[in-house]
């Protein structure tokens, strides 16, 4: 069963382009990542779906139901973490999070202590008291304490340290083995990878492609550099799979696709001082992979 529908969907801001023509469905179970750079159309995708904003043309559907007509009815089954964080910073921690609770007709003070341990947050805290991260991290409570059926991230992991980020996204992963349906939203392709089964590519208001993450994995670059002990043969690097080849006597850079075994072999070949291999940053992958739809 699909749990997000969307269909065509259009916003238009007075004359600025917000969404044009989005169309892609979430189905039961999944966690999904929607990704794209800054300004491409995530957030208003999800404020849309939430039925935050309106709808220039289109339609979304949460659990079969309309997001605007039915949005009150479905809100309750849905976890959303906005992007920027608000709060009345007078507030205590366990004050706010109880009285967003109190939205949901069930007993969460359970639940967010839980979530405050594996979250390591104090709340007894004051939120003006708080650093950017740890304010993140009530968002992120605030968003799961009610075991919502639908969780909405947009940007979620912004101010959490590597180790935080680790400890929420196996959170999201025990989540989604209780049955949530996830809608994650990201700039970094990395960490979409490391969580969702399929993922959305949204560029300038229009979704780029929709992939397994697995297909994704197999038909994007490798970035490598190369530091060798004696220069190299300008031509060395010349390979089949190669592209964006920059070489400086003892430096060689450049985006490779295809089988590594060969790459490999080619860099056994001579005498290396320092290899970094890295994942091409979104900018990369909309440059060389989607150039046929450019
Ligand atoms: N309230 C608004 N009024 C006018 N234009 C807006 C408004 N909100 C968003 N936009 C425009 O809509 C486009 C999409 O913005 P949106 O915030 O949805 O992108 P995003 O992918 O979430 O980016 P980011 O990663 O920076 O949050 C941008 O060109 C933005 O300038």
């Amino acid at each position: 069963m699909s749990v997000i529908e969307i269909s065509n969907l259009t916003k238009i801001y007075g004359k600025a382009r917000g969404i044009n023509n989005i169309s892609f469905t979430v189905e039961e179970g999944e966690i999904f990542g929607f990704i794209g750079p800054n300004g491409a159309g995530k957030s208003t995708t999800i404020r849309t779906l939430l039925g935050l904003i309106y709808p220039t043309g289109g339609s979304a559907k949460i659990f079969g139901k309309d997001c605007i007509k039915d949005g009150p009815k479905i809100k309750k089954e849905i976890g959303y973490l906005p992007s920027e964080v608000f709060y009345y910073d007078n507030m205590k921690v366990l004050d706010l999070l109880k009285y967003s609770a109190s939205f949901y007709k069930k007993d969460c003070s359970k639940r967010i202590r839980e979530l405050a341990d594996i979250m390591d947050l104090d709340l007894s805290k004051k939120i003006d008291d708080l650093s950017l991260g740890n304010r993140k991290k009530v968002g992120i409570i605030q968003g799961l304490l009610h075991e919502p059926k639908l969780i909405i991230l947009d940007e979620p992991t912004s101010g959490l340290d590597p180790l935080m980020q680790q400890k929420f996204f196996d959170l999201l992963k025990e989540e989604n083995k209780k049955g949530a349906t996830i809608l994650f939203s990201s700039h970094i392709l990395t960490e979409v990878q490391r969580l969702c089964d399929r993922v959305a590519i949204i560029k300038e208001g229009e979704i780029v492609t929709l992939e397994k993450i697995s297909t994704l994995k197999e038909s994007t670059y490798k970035k490598f550099k190369i530091e060798t002990a004696a220069p190299i043969d300008k031509e060395y690097f010349q390979i089949e799979g190669v592209n964006d080849l920059e070489e400086d006597g003892v430096t060689a850079s450049f985006l490779f696709k295809g089988n590594v075994n060969s790459m490999m072999k080619k860099i056994a070949g001579i005498d290396i001082v320092n290899i970094w291999v890295e994942e091409p940053d979104l900018e990369e992958i909309f440059m060389h992979y989607y150039e046929k739809e450019d």
